[in-house]
């Protein structure tokens, strides 16, 4: 099993291929549309267009190399963009455009994220009001029922996913069965001290992630929360501080029960109950085995770990070819503390599926099931490693 191929781009057709050939030029069209960059920045964003899709990976030539060298850059510089395990290729494209857009400064657009007009979009569409107005209705439900929607809402609020949309406007959004569903294993892990949730997308993903955890912290499910964001804009709609930051107040400033919940949260990150945190491995090209100490401390200490969307578990499991039917006990073995994953399938990763299941996806779909989003899955391994 850890000799499944790791995942590469090089095959025309494929979906990686797809990712680095279509998505990341539309990408960067439509940040060059969205801003009123000056020349420097419509040159360096030029550049990476050309580069990206047919030259080769160059060194960011600022300090950050040497974080980029530890993370692997060393044996991957000067090779195509295609050719380099497609987990690190993917981010490495991330960091150049921030880079490109002077994210990083120095000078005035220094932490101005490229994709906030995109995830303000979201916020305010007209759905968001739409979803926020159903929770008078799901308050009247009994706490179980409240409990099943909410997880069910933070699962499918994966499909808010900008950089998939970008390819694949017209991706089906009917709801199918789930294609694992472990989340009775889920529910017997709580109530839970310290629960931790890699959160995924921002706006309308993370909106329902948050009144997952409004419930759970209301109702003494967890005593407390850390919410592990990304450190900087990332695969367009990824959470970061900032987004949370405007996730609560879009629920303060909403009406009737998703008003309150706001409001709880406010409160809860003000007594520490809830608190955000942002590592540097959280924008890291690599898979969750290869995480630093201190967060790996960080996760052993926690009674439940939930990540959620795709690109987190590419990075749980490993971004590789697995047989569908590797168990994902097996796969997530070095995670040190119970984990579980929430996820809408939208890329080649998959695992642990029974065999019948993976059959019967197959000859109604071939392999688009894997990638085209309207598929599944809540996965959980509840054993600590020792
Ligand atoms: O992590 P998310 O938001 O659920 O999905 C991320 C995604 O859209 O981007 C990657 C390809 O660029 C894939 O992992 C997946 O298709």
């Amino acid at each position: 099993m850890p000799d499944a191929p790791v995942i590469l781009a090089d095959e025309p057709g494929s979906f990686a291929h797809g990712v680095l050939s279509a998505r990341h030029p539309a990408l960067i069209r439509a940040v060059r549309d969205a801003f009123p960059y000056g020349p420097g920045q419509r040159r360096a964003l030029e550049e990476l267009l050309a580069g990206a899709t047919q030259g080769v990976i160059e060194p960011l030539g600022t300090e950050d190399d040497e974080q980029w060298a530890r993370w692997g850059a060393r044996q991957y510089l000067g090779r195509s963009w295609f050719e380099v395990p497609f987990l690190w290729s993917e981010s490495y494209f991330y960091r150049r455009l921030l880079q490109a857009v002077g994210y990083f400064g120095p000078g005035g657009w220094q932490g101005i994220d490229p994709f906030r007009p995109f995830k303000l979009a979201e916020l305010d569409a007209p759905e968001t009001d739409e979803e926020l107005a159903a929770l008078d209705r799901l308050a009247e439900r009994p706490l179980d029922e409240q409990a099943r929607a909410l997880l069910h809402g933070s699962l499918w609020g994966n499909r808010a996913d900008l950089g998939f949309r970008l390819s694949a406007p017209g991706a089906p959004m009917a709801v199918t069965r789930l294609v694992a569903d472990d989340s009775e294993v889920l529910w017997s892990l709580l109530p839970a001290d310290t629960l931790c949730l890699v959160a995924d997308n921002a706006g309308r993903e993370l909106i329902p992630d948050l009144l997952l955890l409004d419930h759970l912290l209301r109702h003494g499910q967890a005593r407390r929360v850390l919410l592990q964001v990304k450190a900087h804009p990332y695969y367009i709609s990824d959470a970061t501080t900032a987004d949370v930051v405007d996730a609560v107040r879009r629920l303060t400033g909403a009406e009737g029960a998703a008003a309150g919940a706001g409001e709880r949260l406010w409160t809860a990150m003000d007594e520490g109950r809830l608190e955000v945190l942002a590592h540097p491995f959280s924008c890291a090209p690599l898979p969750y085995a290869d995480m630093p100490e201190d967060l790996r401390t960080e996760f052993a200490a926690a009674d439940l770990t939930i990540f959620k969307g795709d690109l987190n578990y590419r990075r749980l499991v490993g971004d590789r070819l697995y047989p569908p039917t590797t168990p994902f006990a097996d796969v997530t073995a070095c995670f040190p503390g119970p984990v579980a994953a929430l996820r809408t399938l939208k890329s080649d990763v998959i695992v642990g599926l029974d065999p019948d299941t993976e059959a019967a996806l197959v000859a109604a779909e071939e392999q688009r099931w894997r990638t085209s989003g309207a598929h599944a899955l809540i996965q959980v391994r509840p054993s600590r490693v020792k």
